[in-house]
């Protein structure tokens, strides 16, 4: 019997027991070549018996060898599953320590010659395997911007020049300012960017600075070092700015960014580099901005809770979207868009709305704009079962006394026609009348001209006194 302390195994123990290891056995030293291999890895490989492979390096033998990379991490791999030309080896791997407990070398052990013991535990990998990749691509695909210009719904001109911009911008590499009221379309028209850019097939990445709250904003923007503080690995590590890389940063309500961030978003759109919060490494970014407001930034510089320098690097390029109120025309066209997709999505036929119901949505003044209009469309089709809805279906959802365009406002129960309002309802009528012409005429001016009994150019002088063009 051995005394505690004594060396338990001799060296031709050892030396046995290697040679009968497993299906095979092979060791390199620190350089990654070969010192020593056991018979049966001689046999498994298919050298010949004259072959002495002692002094090549590892990786000519075996490419997948990733016993190299035991000498240099100095850390096992316990088990793993190695090509071999056809063959596939479940395989462990340690690093050999010398007497000064230095990385001498490193040893790997096939622990046997085919993956079939290891079935259950592959298909299980195969399973987690096929569930990261479908979230992988998930991911991939929400990132991925859903609109083109081609998808953005509308007649009026004001809003095919906003397309034009679009498609103009799309070709610089700048930063892009969207500016218009809520719910006009500003993160449409930043996806249309995106999709219309050389950036197209990099990812879309959209962050609300104001859904966020301040304290968080930071590492939301530039992510968090692993370890950086307390809970920091439970995070996502990377930042908006990182998963943008070589795509597109959406900034949604810009003018919600304290000062301090845009200081430093400032310093990264010169310098094309960031730190994430908590580490001193610079990693450089290539992403392009394209910020949106409703607010008035200029108004903000003024009163300094903008930052002038900020304002002027996302100026660059300025793309300003209409109210829908300032485009009526575009509501029946969006009405007929909307129905569609409600259509689509529950399995019912396809609602039709009466010209009642469509005069009536365009004497509203949309003050949540196409939003607004979308979820007014969609709560009439839950409320109402009928095929055709008119204006009545119309009448809880957008009340007429909530009308608050006054260039289109009727009169409201009780309130008599008055020398005071009687130009508003002619100019209520005859906008209502010139709105219905171009729609009946799908938007064909000289027609809507005939149709009304005036001549085109009166017609165009109308439609700018109307604010319609
Ligand atoms: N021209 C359009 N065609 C089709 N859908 C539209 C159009 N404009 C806006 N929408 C729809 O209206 C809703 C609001 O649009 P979006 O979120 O782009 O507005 P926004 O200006 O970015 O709003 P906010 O300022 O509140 O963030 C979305 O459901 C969008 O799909």
């Amino acid at each position: 019997m051995s005394q505690i302390g004594e060396k338990p195994f001799s060296p031709e123990m050892l030396q046995s027991l290697l040679e009968e290891m497993g299906d095979g056995a092979i060791a390199i030293d620190a350089k990654g070549k070969i010192t020593w291999i056991n018979k049966n890895y001689h046999i498994l490989l298919g050298i010949s018996a004259d072959v002495d492979p002692r002094g090549e390096d590892i990786e000519a033998l075996i490419p997948e060898s990733r016993l190299k990379e035991v000498v240099r991490t100095g850390k096992s791999i316990l088990i793993d599953i190695m090509n071999f030309d056809d063959q596939q080896f479940v395989v462990s791997r340690f690093p050999l320590k010398d007497a000064n407990d230095e990385i001498a070398g490193a040893i790997g052990f096939v622990l046997f010659d085919k993956v079939e013991p290891l079935a259950p535990l592959m298909q299980k990998f195969e399973v987690l395997g096929k569930r990261l990749s479908l979230a992988e691509k998930k991911l991939a695909e929400a990132r991925r911007a859903k609109y083109s210009v081609a998808s953005i719904i509308n007649r009026s001109l004001k809003i095919d020049k906003v397309k034009e911009q679009t498609r103009a911008v799309a070709q610089h590499d700048s930063p892009v300012l969207l500016r218009g009221e809520t719910g006009t379309g500003k993160e449409l028209f930043a996806h249309a960017i995106h999709n219309a850019s050389a950036r197209r097939n990099g990812p879309f990445v959209a962050l609300n600075v104001a859904a966020i709250p301040e304290a968080l904003l930071e590492a939301e923007f530039f992510g968090v070092a692993p370890g950086a503080y307390t809970g920091a690995s439970d995070r996502q590590p990377e930042g908006k700015l990182a998963l943008a890389r070589h795509g597109t940063l959406f900034l949604d309500e810009v003018g919600d960014m304290p000062l301090a961030l845009q200081a430093k978003l400032l310093r990264v759109l010169e310098e094309k580099e960031f730190e994430p919060v908590g580490s001193n490494v610079i990693q450089p970014v290539d992403v392009r901005i394209v910020a949106a407001t409703s607010l008035d930034l200029e108004a903000m510089v003024k009163k300094g809770t903008f930052r002038r320098d900020f304002y002027y690097r996302l100026n660059v390029l300025k793309i300003d979207i209409p109210p829908l109120r300032e485009r009526i025309e575009d509501v029946p066209v969006l009405c007929d868009y909307f129905l569609e997709e409600f259509s689509q999505r529950s399995g019912d036929p396809v609602r039709l709305m009466s010209d009642g119901a469509v005069s009536h949505l365009c004497a509203y003044d949309w003050p949540g704009n196409v939003r607004e209009l979308r979820n007014v469309i969609e709560r009439v089709c839950v409320l109402s079962q009928a095929p055709v809805l008119n204006e009545d279906a119309f009448a809880d959802v957008v009340p007429i006394d909530q009308v608050t365009n006054d260039a289109v406002r009727p009169l409201r129960a009780g309130e008599a026609v008055s020398a005071e309002n009687l130009p508003l309802q002619i100019a209520q009528l005859e906008r209502r009348a010139i709105g219905e012409a171009l729609r009946m005429c799908g938007g064909h001016k000289g027609n809507a001209a005939k149709q009304l009994g005036i001549s085109r150019s009166q017609l165009y002088d109308k439609l700018k006194l109307h604010d319609l063009s």
